[in-house]
Formats: structure tokens, sequence, C-alpha cells
């Protein structure tokens, strides 16, 4: 298939005697969005910090784009087109979110090097527009000129995906986008990535939330103990025998 924009081949990480990752394979498709589900201690933050250069394998490689990114730093990785959205929001509480998301927009147009962080503040006209649209998307436009102090929770980690989906990324890595949210804010979620999705956005997504995970995935792979041992369509995981015993000791998903 020539339409992979992800191709983990072979991967395995070991921390000490344990086996983190066990020979891992996958492949995500352009404008897809692929869920990746397991246990806890299943491996699935490893897998995603093995993306993002975080951390390197121990053999195999990882090929974005076409292209090895196996060993890369993680900015070289970022700047390449591969953003991750942090279960944490990595935001400036003190700036508006109009700043908040322009700062980011800035720094991937010019690159960190001529990066200036005042300039990005009062910047220009067109990182403004870019900024104020991704906010439209993500119905927080209302609320540019407030402080990002002020914000719910959910908002809070809905400024984190506006200041990522500003990058323009090829590849959106999002690790638990809905954990701790209420299930109105949960919906709204899912409503949100189903619309950038429209968009041909690739997206990686680690959730713990089955609901989330059903109503957005296109694909599904189940880790379990360092290895995946289910990948295929939602409705294919989902009755899967093996997953529901590995997944959850034998209850139904
Ligand atoms: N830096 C590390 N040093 C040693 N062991 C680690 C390290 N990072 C992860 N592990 C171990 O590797 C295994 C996989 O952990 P990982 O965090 O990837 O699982 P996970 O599926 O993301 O779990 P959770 O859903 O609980 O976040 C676990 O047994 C964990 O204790």
């Amino acid at each position: 298939m020539d339409n992979i924009v992800l191709d983990v081949s072979d991967v395995h990480k070991s921390f000490g005697g344990l086996k983190a990752l066990n020979n891992i394979n996958l492949q995500v498709e352009e404008g897809k969005i692929h869920a990746i589900i397991g246990p806890n201690g299943a491996g699935k933050s490893t897998l995603l910090n093995t993306i993002i250069g975080r951390l390197v394998p121990d053999t195999g490689s990882v090929i974005f784009n076409g292209r090895s990114i196996t060993g890369m730093q993680p900015h070289e990785i970022n700047q390449a087109g591969v953003v991750r959205v942090f279960q944490t929001p990595e935001i400036f509480p003190d700036l508006t979110l109009l700043q908040n998301v322009m700062i980011p927009a800035f720094a991937s147009k010019e690159g960190p090097v001529k990066f200036n962080f005042f300039r990005s503040l009062f910047g220009e006209k067109d990182v403004r527009e870019q900024a104020e649209e991704v906010m439209l998307d993500l119905g927080l436009h209302d609320q540019m000129n407030r402080p990002a102090s002020d914000l719910s929770r959910g908002d809070k980690r809905r400024l984190e995906m506006a200041m990522s989906l500003v990058q323009n990324p090829k590849l959106l890595l999002l690790d638990e986008p809905t954990a701790g949210m209420s299930r109105a804010d949960t919906n709204r979620t899912i409503e949100i990535l189903q619309r950038i999705k429209a968009r041909g956005k690739t997206k990686v997504i680690i959730e713990h939330d089955m609901h989330v995970v059903f109503s957005l995935a296109d694909h599904i792979s189940v880790l379990a103990q360092g290895a995946i041992i289910c990948s295929g369509p939602p409705h294919e995981v989902k009755g899967n025998p093996v997953v529901q015993e590995a997944y959850l000791g034998g209850a139904h998903i």
C-alpha cells in the first residue's frame, strides 16, 4: 500500500529484563484514525514514545511518510510532521488562548532557531488568522481573549489540541484525549475529532474509553504484554475472544 503514513516494523524495546515491546508491527493509513488499546502496562506509552523519539527501539524501524525516523531526536520528528497531544495540557496559563495558539503556529512556520517569542504574541496577520480558524473549529473562538488559566479542564485539553492542530501535522498522536472529562465533554471531543478527521488528518489515539474508541476508530490494534494480539477494523476486534480475555480478563467490550 502506498498510502501508509506510519510504518512500525519489528520493533523491540526492553527495560532491563522486561520486554515492554515485543516485535511490534503496525501500519497507519493516511486519513484514518488508528486506535491503540490494551490493559495497563501493555506497552502503549512505550510505543507512542518510540514513535515520537523519546525512546529509541532496541531493534526495528519506524518509517514516517516514507522516511526512517528511527533514532531521530523528538524535535526533528516533530519538525517532520508528527505532533503529540499530551494527557496533561502543556499550556501557558497567563497568556490568552489566542497567544497560546499563535506560539506553536509561529514555531512551526519559522522553526525553533528563528522563532521569536515576543513577535509571535503580536505577530503577523496570517498566523493570527490561522490560529483563529483552528479555534473556531474547536469551539474556542468565543474565549480567545481570555487567559488560558480561566478555562475548564475540558477546554484546556481542547486548547492543547488547537496548539497541535495549528502546526498542521501530518500525523497527530493523541494520548487519552478524553481522560478525566465529563460525558458531555467527551462527546464534544468525539464530535471535534470526527470533524477534523473529515479534513484528512491521520491520527493515532491511545484511549481507555471504549465509547470513544468505537465512535472514532477506523482500525484498532490491541496490545497485551508488549505484543499486538489483534489488529483490524472495530467489528473484528470487538468480537475477538483473545481480545476479550487479554483486555478485560473475559469481560466484554
Ligand atoms: N522507563 C521505564 N523503565 C522501566 N520500565 C518501564 C519504563 N517505562 C515503562 N516501563 C514498563 O514497561 C511496561 C509497559 O509500560 P507502558 O507505560 O508502556 O504501558 P501502558 O500500556 O502505557 O500502561 P498504562 O495504560 O498504565 O499507561 C510496564 O511494565 C512498565 O512498568
